[in-house]
């Protein structure tokens, strides 16, 4: 399969992108682009067909603006298809495309390589600050509003056979309620309404609150349980009709955090479903998520369910199916008028992006705007921290001491803490203040150690000072000495983690308020406070079980 990379504003023909060869993109004569601003070397393009991407390095004194997010000069990240380059801000646009067949020419079959192989300063060895930015659906910047889905070049979906098991495992949802006539199933994780229309292999699907259903006060809540109405009618109505009469079946995949935070109930949100439903006049399946469990978008539950159970097992066609919604990680302004707000999230891109759906905002589907390009994604990114391999202690210190000591842990909840100690400080005693739940139960189960002539490790938060000083006297009583080891673990991935601790291992998520205290409280700690030694933890990430791999890479959310 040769990759391509094709101007969105038909500058030129498509510029083969030779594998492992660097080529560079700029001004030239041959992409026509005299702009000053655009360097003649403004970015480098390699194709790594082993890897499936495209290592892009930033050359040019202005960012490029990639997949919507703004790459710096000398930065290195990898792309895939359907990704587009903006060489400044709005402009000068190109997507990486694939195709079997020779060289396609948008606007001129007879163009040769517009861009010369760049041979004086090829990438060296790919660096560690290099950033990954996932390939996205191919509405990204691309002017489409005529919805031929039958280009879209994804093969399928994303979401392993291993992983949809081990999430529907994990899932209070089940597929029939065979004693009730009611459409609805009603599960602590799902709740779902069932439509009259069979399973289908292409899938319209749509998020639900501002893609669907717009307040009819204007505000972004609802005032109460009247107060909807259907986005620009007309459009909904007639788009929803022609894609069921085209075959797709029609679904809902919606977010119901306000359930959780008692702010709505289910039976108020089944009335205005009902009542929507009747009033689009198709027939519609609905999926709502009441917590923040896998079923929560972006993390992909609510699609695995679809697609297991309530499908009547028709596999899904990814090349005839989409999502639209409107968290799609706009930044203020997207609009042509600049007028806009910006998107609350990217929430229903990401869960598309997890899905393996081409996605769609409502502006472009159902009024038939140009997607803005001015978007980034807002949940954590993992791979990034994957492909680093950054060392888990810089200059190869000793993690377990021969001595007798105490270490100190540093980090966000979530940081990754516990999971270090069990595995790299195996012969300590772990004291960690959630589980004996009280200080002095703590200090009890140190000085029995410490007595016996064990190390310990206290596994907990620790920001400040205050915090800490508590443990170093007691070690100091004992006199042994005391370590700090800080998690290098940033905020956004320590909120990963805990999304991901909830929906993997159905532990607590901690509330979002826990991170920012810990961030206000932070101090970063010094051998002042009496430590022989502080030790910096970078997150290396570990997985028993490739599927765990897989749902860490998505994005969850936070
Ligand atoms: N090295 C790692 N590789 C993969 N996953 C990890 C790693 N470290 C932590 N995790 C995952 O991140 C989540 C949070 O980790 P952990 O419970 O160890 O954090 P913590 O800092 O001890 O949190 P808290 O302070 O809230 O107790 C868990 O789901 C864990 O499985």
């Amino acid at each position: 399969m040769r990759w391509y990379v094709s101007s969105c504003d038909d500058l030129h023909g498509d510029i083969e992108l030779p594998p492992n060869e660097v080529i560079a993109l700029g001004r030239s004569t041959e992409t026509g682009i005299t702009d000053k601003s655009v360097s003649k070397l403004h970015t480098l393009l390699k194709f790594q067909p082993a890897k499936e991407v495209v290592l892009c390095k930033q050359l040019g004194k202005h960012p490029v603006i990639i997949n919507g997010e703004e790459v710096a000069k000398d930065m290195k990240v990898r792309i895939g298809l359907s990704s587009v380059i903006e060489l400044i801000p709005g402009k000068y646009r190109y997507t990486i495309q694939a195709g079997r067949g020779g060289k396609r020419h948008l606007s001129d079959s007879s163009a040769t390589t517009p861009v010369k192989k760049h041979q004086t300063r090829p990438p060296s060895k790919e660096p560690a600050g290099e950033t990954v930015i996932p390939c996205v659906s191919r509405d990204t910047g691309t002017r489409d509003t005529s919805h031929d889905l039958s280009s879209n070049t994804r093969p399928g979906g994303r979401v392993s056979r291993e992983l949809s098991k081990f999430l529907l495992a994990k899932l209070e949802c089940s597929s029939s309620d065979d004693t009730s006539s009611s459409p609805w199933i009603l599960t602590k994780d799902l709740i779902v309404r069932n439509s009259t229309s069979k399973g289908s292999s292409k899938i319209a699907a749509f998020d639900f609150d501002h893609t669907l259903v717009t307040t009819k006060s204007g505000r972004v809540f609802p005032k109460g349980p009247d107060d909807w109405d259907i986005m620009c009618p007309g459009r909904v109505h007639s788009k929803l009709k022609q894609l069921h009469e085209d075959g797709f079946k029609l679904l809902i995949i919606s977010n119901q955090n306000g359930i959780e935070a008692k702010k709505t109930t289910v039976q108020q949100f089944q009335e205005k479903i009902d009542k929507v439903v009747s009033k689009l006049g198709v027939p519609v399946q609905v999926l709502a998520s009441p917590r923040a469990t896998a079923t929560r978008k972006p993390a992909p539950g609510m699609w695995i369910a679809f697609e297991e159970l309530y499908n009547d097992n028709v596999p899904v066609d990814y090349s005839n199916s989409f999502y639209v919604g409107d968290a799609a990680g706009r930044t203020a302004g997207w609009d042509l008028n600049h007028k806009k707000r910006k998107d609350f999230s990217s929430s229903d891109r990401e869960f598309a992006h997890n899905v393996g759906l081409a996605f769609y905002t409502p502006e472009n589907f159902f009024l038939g705007q140009a997607e803005s390009t001015q978007w980034s994604w807002k949940s954590f990114y993992i791979p990034k921290y994957i492909e680093e391999n950054l060392p888990l202690v810089q200059d190869s210190k000793k993690l377990e001491s021969s001595k007798q000591e105490m270490v100190i842990m540093v980090g966000y909840p979530g940081s990754g803490k516990s999971t270090f100690c069990k595995r790299h400080l195996k012969s300590y005693e772990r004291v960690n203040l959630d589980d004996l739940k009280n200080y002095n139960k703590c200090v009890a189960l140190i000085e029995n150690s410490l007595s016996a002539g064990k190390s310990v490790v206290i596994d907990n938060t620790c920001p400040d000072e205050a915090s800490r000083k508590r443990y170093i006297e007691v070690a100091k009583k004992y006199t042994v000495p005391v370590r700090c080891f800080v998690m290098n673990t940033t905020i956004d991935h320590a909120r990963h983690n805990n999304r991901f601790r909830r929906i993997a291992q159905s532990g607590i998520q901690v509330p979002g308020i826990a991170f920012n205290t810990f961030k206000s409280r932070f101090h970063a700690p010094s051998s002042s406070e009496g430590f022989s030694d502080v030790l910096h933890i970078n997150f290396t990430p570990y997985f028993a079980e490739k599927h765990l791999e897989e749902l860490y890479s998505m994005f969850l959310g936070s």
